[in-house]
Formats: structure tokens, C-alpha cells, sequence
């Protein structure tokens, strides 16, 4: 079935593209520009996902006769149709001529830069600001989620358990890739598997004890059937009792030439009974046997787990995961920052005044340069204007408070948007577009933050300013449309 990513959309956006399809404004080239304004989970960085999502909208964008049926069918509140016939005929054989820039998936981004930068015709700018802010909003904040929880965890593998508790059939599948990409060894989620190419992992549920007479046939018959993979959930009836019978089943195994994998605890204290469960299994010589801990976990929650000494192996993490429990969107927005006339060279700015100086606009065609220390940690990020370019004194000026600069000269710097779709044609190949090529460079990404940075409580808030001269340019354009300069 096709996923109608052309309706996918907000109505204004079509009844807009009828308007500017109408006055002839539609032809009036756009630079838009998506970003988010705080950091996710009061954190200190978010990883930049969802781009593998917006290609596969990109590659699907056209209108069919059953989507010209469905809008032709629409009524204008004051009567009549919402659509006029020769608009609908119009989008029939219409094709995205879009430009689409962002950072690599995986990439550490911060908030006030660019996220994704979409230039063309205004109004296939429009037709695709929903669906582009869907994914790249729900995708981004999911996997910043992961990142934490995967840092939290201190390297030991994490596994997504979140589909039963995600937001939907959609939701869940995007959850599962967005927490590879930020970290995740593996998911439960076989169709995201299946689907992304990512690890599936499983171990099994308090159902399968509860259907046979007693536990130990339970994990029996589960040892039996999966020598290879065996995790043994131990928790269905009691704890200390559940290690003994997979103690039993561990050492059956061995004398068959086979290993517990592991036991998983789900209830209860978890770092104290860990701490249990290591000592039964190392007085049982089951040394190799590894520990599972899952129920609704966060990185607060692993983080206070490790920090009382539990020896965990690997981690299990579903609802907070999938549904990012503390923090449900990233609150990303999609603003107008440059027009052009068409048959026209020069770029026009655009600016949205706000009286909070945080939702104030930054003008021009953007990019971002990210500059490095010499050590390979990042130094701070440069928002500039690509045609304007960049100064002899490489300063960046805070966009929220202009006291605030920093001077970057001399420093080696990489520029972070590159070409996703060109012409309405996605240009990123598909080996560019793979999960686990997403996770290796998340990985790179977080290793390159300072750990102040990454730490929970009250992190170090992370250089991310306006070119000099992008800064002075804003500020005479408020001036201007103030009436004030
Ligand atoms: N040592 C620990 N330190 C911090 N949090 C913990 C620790 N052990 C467990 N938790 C967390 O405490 C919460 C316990 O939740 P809850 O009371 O629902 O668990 P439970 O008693 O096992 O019941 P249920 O069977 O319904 O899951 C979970 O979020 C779990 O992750
Ligand atoms: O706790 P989460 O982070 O969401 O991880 C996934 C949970 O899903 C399963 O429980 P189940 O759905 O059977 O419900 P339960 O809470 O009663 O264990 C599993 O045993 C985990 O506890
Ligand atoms: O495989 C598991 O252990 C699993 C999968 C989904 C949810 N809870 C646990």
C-alpha cells in the first residue's frame, strides 16, 4: 500500500498551495530552514534523525487521481468546494522541485541551527513542512532519548522492548529505528527489523512459566528449544527461587555442552536482587551467566541502578524509551528565512519578529560550521549565511544574547548540512541512509562532547551562535521592520 505522504499534511498547507497557485506567488522561490529552540530532556545535545524517513516521503510525493477525488469531495465552509477543479488537475502531474540539506543521521545537533534546510518553489516548501517536521521532530527526539539511555547504561548493551507501549503502529516502527540510531544493540520490533536492518533480540515473557505446571520445566523446555540464546525470566513467582531453577537449567546446559546466556529480573528492587542473583550464580560456577534488567527503565533509573554497584550485563527498555515518558516532543518549527524572485539572483531576507527574542527568526540561506579543539572535542557551532559567507574573524555571537561571543579563528571546522534531495530526487544513496551507519556515528558524535556536556543534572550548555556579520544583519533588519533604523 502506498503511504499517501502527499495528504499527509496540515489542510492549510493545500489550501495555501492553492492560493499561491492561483496568484502565480507559488513560483516565488523559498528558503526555509527547520530547527528546535530548547534541548530535549533538559539535556545538553540531541541526535539528528528522521532523514532516512523524509527521503522515503520524498521518493512517494505525488498526488493521485483517488487523492484529487478525495479533495475535490471537500466543501468550502460558506458552501461550494474547497478546491477548484483546475487546481486539483494541477496537482496530478505536479513534482516536488525541492532542495533538501541536513546533517548526516547520527549527528550531534544543538538548538537555534539549522536542522534542515528545504529551498525551492514556496510552495513545494509548504506541501512537505508537515510531514518533514512529523518525522524529523518524533525521530530526532527519540533518538537523543536513546543516546541518554545508552550512555547511562556505560557501554552494556540496550535493548528497545517499546513497540507495545509506542504511539501506534507508526510511532512504534520509527521509535525502534531512531533508538538504534541513538545507541540501542537491538529491538524486539521484528517488522523494524525486518524493514531498517536493525538487531532483533528477544527473551521471553511471565506467560511461558505461567503455561506450564511449574517453573523449572518452564525454563526446561525454554533451554531445550533456544540452547543458544537462553535468557530465563526469573521473576514470575519469586525471585530467589527462580535463580535456583535457572541455576539447575544453567548447570543441565553446561554438562550438554551449552550456556545460560543469562537471567532477566523484572520487578522488584533491581540492584539488590542483581546483587543476589551474581552471588547465587557465581557460587554455582555459572560465572559466564549474564544479567538482564528491565521494568520500566530510564536513564535515571539505570543510572541509580549502576550507581548502587549492580553487576548488569544488559538492559531491557520499552515505555520510556518509545514514547520519550518525560518529554513528548522535541517542539522543532519549520520558518520562512529567504525569498527570491523568480528569473532573480539575489536572496531577500526574511524575518519573523517575536517579542520573545527566542522565537525571533535568523535570516538568510544557512548552513552550520562545526569547529573542533585540537584534542578532537567539538569547540563550538558557527550559523552562517552560505552566500554572505564567513568573516576574516571567525566570532560567533549567542542569537539570545549578543553579549555573548566567542571567537573560533584558527580552529579546523567541518560544515554540517550536505545535499539529501536535489531537484525533488533523493541524492543520498542508500548506504548513506543505513541505521547502524547512523549508530557508528552517534557513537563518534558523543565521544567528540565534553563530558559536561553530557552529564544529566544541569549540563554545560554548548557554544551554538550566529556568524558576526549574520548577527549585525539580523539586527539592522529588525531595526528596519521596527521602523526604528
Ligand atoms: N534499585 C533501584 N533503584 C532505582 N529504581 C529502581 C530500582 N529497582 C527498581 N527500580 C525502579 O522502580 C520502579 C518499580 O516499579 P513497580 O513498583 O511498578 O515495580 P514492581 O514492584 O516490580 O511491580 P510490577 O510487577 O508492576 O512491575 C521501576 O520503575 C523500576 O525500574
Ligand atoms: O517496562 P518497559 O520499559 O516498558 O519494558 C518492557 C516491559 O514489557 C514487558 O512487560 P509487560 O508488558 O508484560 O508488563 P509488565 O509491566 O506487567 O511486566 C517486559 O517484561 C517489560 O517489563
Ligand atoms: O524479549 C523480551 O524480553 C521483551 C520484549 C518486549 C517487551 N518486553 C520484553
Amino acid at each position: 500500500m502506498r503511504n499517501e505522504y502527499e495528504l499527509l499534511t496540515d489542510l492549510y498547507q493545500l489550501t495555501m498551495a492553492q492560493g499561491y497557485w492561483e496568484t502565480g506567488q507559488g513560483a516565488t522561490q523559498a528558503c526555509f530552514h527547520a530547527y528546535f529552540r530548547d534541548y530535549p530532556f533538559r539535556g545538553g545535545y540531541a541526535v539528528a534523525c528522521g532523514f532516512d524517513q523524509l527521503a522515503e516521503l520524498i521518493d512517494d510525493f505525488a498526488f493521485t487521481q483517488d487523492d484529487a477525488d478525495y479533495l475535490a469531495s471537500l466543501d468550502a465552509p460558506g458552501g461550494g468546494k474547497l478546491f477548484r477543479p483546475e487546481f486539483l488537475e494541477y496537482l496530478r502531474t505536479f513534482r516536488l522541485r525541492v532542495d533538501i540539506d541536513a546533517p548526516a543521521e547520527g549527528t550531534i545537533v544543538f538548538p537555534h541551527e539549522p536542522l534542515v534546510r528545504v529551498m525551492g518553489p514556496i510552495m513545494d516548501c509548504q506541501l512537505i513542512e508537515t510531514a518533514l517536521l512529523n518525522c524529523v521532530n518524533f525521530e530526532t527526539l527519540i533518538a537523543t532519548k536513546a543516546a541518554r539511555v545508552c550512555l547511562a547504561a556505560h557501554g552494556a548493551p540496550v535493548a528497545e522492548f517499546g513497540l507495545r507501549r509506542a504511539q501506534g503502529a507508526g510511532g512504534g516502527m520509527w521509535a525502534s529505528r531512531a533508538a538504534v540510531v541513538g545507541g540501542c544493540a537491538s529491538t524486539s520490533n521484528v517488522l523494524a527489523g525486518k524493514r531498517y536492518g536493525l538487531p532483533v533480540s528477544g527473551t521471553h515473557a511471565h506467560s511461558w512459566v505461567m503455561s506450564f505446571p511449574d517453573e523449572l520445566s518452564a525454563f526446561r523446555a525454554y533451554a531445550q528449544e533456544f540452547p543458544h540464546n537462553c535468557v530465563l525470566l526469573v521473576d514470575t513467582y519469586n525471585v530467589e527461587q527462580g535463580i535456583e531453577n535457572a541455576i539447575t537449567v544453567g548447570l543441565e546446559m553446561r554438562q550438554r555442552g551449552q550456556r545460560l546466556a543469562g537471567i532477566r529480573i523484572d520487578s522488584g528492587d533491581l540492584a539488590w536482587l542483581a546483587k543476589m542473583a551474581r552471588r547465587m550464580l557465581d557460587a554455582a560456577g555459572l560465572t559466564d551467566c549474564g544479567i538482564v534488567l528491565s521494568n520500566d527503565l530510564d536513564e535515571y533509573t539505570i543510572q541509580s541502578i549502576l550507581d548502587e554497584g549492580a553487576p548488569v550485563t544488559s538492559w531491557g527498555v520499552g515505555t520510556k524509551l518509545a514514547c520519550a515518558f518525560d518529554q513528548p516532543t522535541l517542539g522543532g518549527v519549520y520558518k520562512l528565512s529567504a525569498t527570491r524572485a523568480p528569473g532573480q539572483t539575489e536572496w531577500t531576507d526574511r524575518l519573523k519578529i517575536s517579542e520573545s527574542a527566542a522565537k525571533l527568526t535568523v535570516p538568510g540561506v544557512l548552513d552550520v560550521r562545526r569547529y573542533y579543539h585540537d584534542d578532537g572535542h567539538i569547540a563550538g557551532d558557527m550559523v552562517f549565511d552560505m552566500n554572505a559567507g564567513v568573516g576574516e574573524r571567525e566570532v560567533i555571537v549567542d542569537p539570545l544574547d549578543s553579549l555573548r561571543q566567542k571567537n573560533l579563528s584558527g580552529k579546523r571546522f567541518e560544515t554540517l548540512l550536505s545535499p539529501l534531495v536535489r531537484n525533488g530526487e533523493v541524492v543520498l544513496d542508500q548506504a548513506h541512509r543505513s541505521a547502524m551507519e547512523a549508530q557508528r556515528r552517534c557513537r563518534e558524535g558523543l565521544a567528540s562532547l565534553d563530558e559536561s556536556q553530557k552529564r544529566m543534572l544541569n549540563p554545560h550548555t554548548y557554544p551554538v551562535g550566529l556568524e558576526y556579520g549574520l548577527c549585525e544583519r539580523r539586527r539592522a533588519l529588525v531595526g528596519k521592520l521596527r521602523g526604528i533604523a
